[in-house]
């Protein structure tokens, strides 16, 4: 036995551990084969050259999968590669750029454990030791074939001499090496399950993030999507605090694909549903849901979050937030988000279209043509211009619409329950009474906060100037139907425009039943005010980047139910962040567990709503668990994570 292949570890200060970390360097250390790459270097400009590189990838996959023997597929792509000693350079340095991403991230693991991180690689030494080296593999510890070459520096085969250039090599090596100690083999390759398969390693973890092959995977003991999963599993060190991969995100109701991009490039676990799901549905498929993203129509109650064993944070895509239980959130520290702008536009939009078509009788004269009736009549039909618009609410969608119907010559007035700058001429009034008695056409732009239910009824009907127009384009419980249908069918109404109901379908295969269906010059439209393709494009980016930000930095900036604190990451930093019920005390415990720890603080902010506080300290020391451990058992904590 060579000399060399016998493992002698050094004594090591950092680590007690015996486990030794045998870790496969193809398509696990890099993304790519270091014999594909130096194909495509060493045949660059030649005819054949596009052939000849598939086929080595091929024998590249043919031996990793099983299916040809290792020698065989070495001399196969050895023959077709007609590499030179000039190429080893230029493909060192392309690999260089081809580090698995995680690897890169986890430099600390590989200074930390030097002593027993072992590289066993069917590949060759020439490109293996560079790059494993760069991470801080010891070069004693790196196990790989090498080239041999013909007086030219012509790569002409494989030095046989090296156990590793024979069928089973990697078996024979760690044969020969007896590892004192557990062996864990990390790998994406059938030859790395093989090490498992003759009792020479305690765990194979199949490495995934640059290829799965079906027949390792079904071998692994673990699978293994990137390097921070198998730091994790193992309790060592890694860049992260927590494996984004293991963030789990849940969307609902037919939330736009952007958004599924966003979370899957950001590493998470996605799962999605088309439609909605009701409480009992919900109550199970959330239970291991770190992300929760819906629309209107997801009733998220007290009793989902009870079952919410691992929510972080809620997206509402869209505008309300009133099918979330905001306070049982903020007592169980989930914070919420919405997008408060991004659909505000197609609102608008369509209150405007349709306080023209009813004002108009555009429907019902359409609905006459398509049964044939021509009904050529300016009787019924006016013009919006120099009509009075009344505007019932006077936030977001209320103040836009009061811009465009202005630049279309309406007169526009305005009631809200709390002060609003009046836009352009529009004008303020004091009473809802006050704005019922002259509007032409009256829209509702109010939230759907508990008190709004049943806001609008027989009385407020009764208020309205005959032959007027109504639009509920907000929530559906905030107008009384029965009292909307009295009013169209007595005549009080000229027409109606309805896009939300009390009681709405699930999904698109459930049925719509409203006693508005078949009234005259009423427009009903499926709650699609926000839907359309630039809403909901808009609001696929903008809320997961909430979600994104506060996962990564802790800030909860524009946050509807959590104090809104915004922080830059902080670099050399830690970052705790802890959330509590609003008491006195829990800041200077927070800080009295960092002092008796010795725990540096170089940057602390807090803010407090009326239930809860949010605090985020960046300390300058790395954190031991006992810290942690003390942090979270203050009296008050809801919630403690700990960044990076
Ligand atoms: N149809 C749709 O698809 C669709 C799309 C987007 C939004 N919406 C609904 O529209 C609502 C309004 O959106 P926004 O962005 O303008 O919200 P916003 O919060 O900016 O404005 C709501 C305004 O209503 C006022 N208000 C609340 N209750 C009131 C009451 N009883 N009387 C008078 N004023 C009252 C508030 O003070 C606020 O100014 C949303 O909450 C949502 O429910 C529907
Ligand atoms: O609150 C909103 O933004 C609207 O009601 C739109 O909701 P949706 O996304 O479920 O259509």
């Amino acid at each position: 036995m060579p000399p060399h292949l016998i493992f002698m570890p050094m004594p090591d200060t950092q680590t007690a551990s015996d486990v030794f970390y045998v870790i496969d360097f193809d398509s696990t250390v890099t993304r790519v084969e270091g014999l594909d790459e130096l194909a495509a270097i060493a045949l660059e400009g030649q005819p054949d050259a596009a052939e000849k590189v598939a086929a080595v990838r091929r024998i590249t996959d043919q031996g990793m999968d099983g299916s040809m023997t290792f020698s065989e597929s070495l001399q196969q792509r050895l023959a077709l590669l007609s590499a030179h000693r000039d190429h080893l350079t230029p493909l060192v340095a392309s690999l260089h750029g081809k580090i698995s991403e995680s690897f890169l991230r986890n430099k600390a693991f590989f200074a930390q454990h030097a002593e027993h991180i072992i590289v066993i690689s069917s590949g060759f030494r020439e490109f293996v030791a560079p790059i494993a080296t760069s991470l801080g593999v010891r070069p004693e510890n790196i196990y790989a074939n090498e080239f041999t070459y013909d007086a030219e520096g012509n790569i002409v085969g494989v030095d046989q001499s090296n156990v590793l250039s024979e069928n089973n090599g990697k078996v024979k090596l760690l044969n020969r090496l007896q590892l004192p100690g557990k062996v864990y083999v990390i790998g994406d390759g059938y030859t790395d399950y093989e090490i498992r398969a003759a009792g020479l390693a305690d765990k194979f973890y199949a490495f995934t993030e640059n290829v799965q092959r079906a027949n390792v995977l079904e071998k692994a003991d673990h699978i293994a999507p990137n390097l921070e999963e198998f730091l994790f599993v193992n309790k060592l060190p890694m860049s992260v605090s927590y494996p984004k991969h293991r963030i789990k995100v849940l969307l609902l109701e037919n939330i736009h694909k952007k958004a599924n991009e966003i979370f899957q490039t950001e590493g998470y676990q996605l799962e999605v549903v088309n439609g909605g799901l009701d409480e009992d549905e919900l109550c199970e498929r959330i239970r291991d849901v770190q992300i929760l993203g819906i629309r209107s129509k997801t009733q998220v109650t007290a009793r989902v979050l009870e079952h919410a064993n691992r929510l972080m944070t809620i997206g509402a895509f869209c505008i309300g937030t009133n099918q979330i239980d905001l306070e049982t959130c903020k007592e169980k520290g989930v914070a919420v988000f919405n997008a408060p702008y991004s659909n505000t536009r197609s609102v608008v939009e369509l209150a405007i279209s349709e306080m023209i078509a009813l004002i108009r009788g555009v429907f019902p004269k359409s609905m006459a043509m398509h049964q044939g009736q021509w009904d050529k009549s300016a009787k019924n039909s006016n013009e919006i211009r120099g009509k009075k618009l009344g505007i019932i609410g006077y936030g977001n969608i209320g103040a836009q619409l009061s811009v465009l119907a202005e630049a279309m010559g309406m007169k526009v007035y305005f009631y809200d329950i709390v002060d609003r700058l009046a836009l352009g001429n529009v004008q303020k009034c004091d009473t809802l009474e006050e704005l019922l008695r002259q509007a032409d056409v009256v829209t509702l732009h109010i939230d759907g906060r508990p008190e709004n239910k049943n806001f609008f009824g027989a009385h407020e009907f009764g208020q309205m100037k005959d032959g007027a127009v109504f639009l509920n384009l907000a929530r559906g419980p905030v107008v009384q139907i029965p009292a909307l249908v009295e009013a169209l069918k007595s005549g009080k109404l000229r027409g109606a425009g309805v896009d939300v109901f009390p009681e709405e379908p699930k999904n698109n295969d459930e049925p719509f039943v409203s006693e508005l269906i078949g009234l005259h010059n009423v427009i009903l439209t499926p709650h699609v005010g926000g839907s359309t393709e630039e809403a909901q494009f808009n609001i696929a980016e903008f809320v997961p980047g909430k979600i994104i930000d506060y996962i990564n930095s802790g800030s909860t900036f524009m946050s509807v139910n959590f104090p809104n604190l915004q922080l830059p990451a902080f670099g050399g930093a830690h970052r705790l962040l802890h959330i509590h019920r609003n008491t006195p005390g829990v800041i200077a415990n927070i800080n009295r567990v960092l002092s008796e720890h010795g725990t540096n603080i170089v940057g602390q902010h807090l803010k407090t709503n009326e239930t809860i506080g949010y605090v985020i300290t960046d300390v300058d020391k790395a954190y031991d668990k006992d810290v942690i451990k003390a942090l979270k058992e203050i009296p008050n904590t809801i919630k403690f994570r700990v960044l990076y």
